[in-house]
């Protein structure tokens, strides 16, 4: 009941051990806390809490509109609420170098269990769409540093993303992740590529784990597991998936409400009420409730 049994630091720790097994880590993004227990209970390896989501549940789009309270708020809400690690979007790190270092310190007391930092122009915006821009290598560069250097737990994951692949093209894009590595970073995100040799140069070229981005309607395929474990790819990510499945649901079942004046034709699709009660560990709080209150009288009462 109530929150993780583990501590933040096993949760990294825990993350950097899976990472070093070689196996492809996935991580279904969470829009809220009950989707990361939900995610749990699935058995995946971890959470990712996407910026475009928080974004999205604020009504907002992906534009860097959204503040690191936010984020780094929204982010202890779902960590708080797994065993599971959490990798959590930073997008530019809300500023430069100083603004950088603040940034990892203050998700790093959110509990996350890693980070990853884009190359993208403030303000940044969704890396599948056109008209996106990136940094010169020194400024990406000095925001891993900085990151780096502001980390107080040596088992953060510290991931770089680049968005170069869109703008500057292939070979850029792997000199740039290099040197991302070189300043620090523990793993690469490279973002909108299209093809799996493409993960698979990045993998081949880095020595460090790469991240796969599988978002729908984006610049890529979706590639399966196999694929992308053949690739060498070590995490996979499906950042905004259950929202759009939710939201797709949402909007059917309003569809029906609207047509046929209620929603009886929509339960059979439910979670149930106990199912989520399964979730929420309802029990436990039942027995703790029954365990520290005691009405029974005394005698000498
Ligand atoms: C991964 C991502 O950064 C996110 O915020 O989830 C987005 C996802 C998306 O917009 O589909 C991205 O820029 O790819
Ligand atoms: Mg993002």
């Amino acid at each position: 009941m109530l929150y993780s049994t583990l501590t933040p630091s096993a949760k990294r720790r825990a993350l950097r051990e899976r990472l070093r097994s070689g196996e492809l880590l996935t991580l279904p993004g969470a829009f809220n806390p009950l989707a990361a227990r939900l995610i749990q209970d699935k058995g995946f390896d971890g959470v990712y809490v996407s910026g475009a989501v928080v974004a999205a549940d604020l009504a907002l789009p992906d534009v860097g509109l959204t503040t690191l309270s936010e984020v780094a708020a929204r982010a202890a809400q779902i960590a708080r609420m797994t065993d599971l690690p959490t990798l959590v979007d930073a997008d530019t790190g809300f500023g430069e170098a100083m603004n950088v270092a603040r940034t990892v310190q203050t998700l790093e007391d959110a509990g996350v269990a890693g980070l990853h930092l884009e190359d993208q122009v403030n303000p940044k915006r969704c890396g599948h769409l056109d008209g996106k821009q990136v940094v010169d290598d020194a400024t990406a560069a000095q925001r891993v540093r900085a990151a780096a250097q502001a980390r107080r737990d040596p088992d953060l994951l510290l991931m770089a993303r680049t968005d170069a692949r869109a703008v500057l093209g292939l070979d850029a894009a792997l000199d740039r992740a290099r040197a991302l590595v070189d300043a620090g970073a523990d793993a690469v995100f490279p973002e909108a590529l299209t093809s799996l040799d493409e993960f698979a140069a990045f993998a081949d070229a880095l020595g460090v784990p790469v991240l796969a981005n599988m978002t729908e309607f984006g610049k890529g395929e979706l590639f399966t597991r196999e694929q992308l474990r053949d690739a060498g790819v070590a995490i996979v990510i499906h950042p905004v998936s259950l929202l759009r499945v939710a939201m797709g649901a949402a909007e059917r079942a309003l569809d029906a409400l609207r047509a046929q004046g209620s929603l009886r034709s929509q339960v059979a699709g439910m979670q149930t009420r106990s199912r989520l009660y399964e979730l929420l560990d309802y029990a436990a709080y039942a027995a703790f409730d029954g365990a520290v209150y005691d009405f029974t009288l005394k005698e000498e009462q």
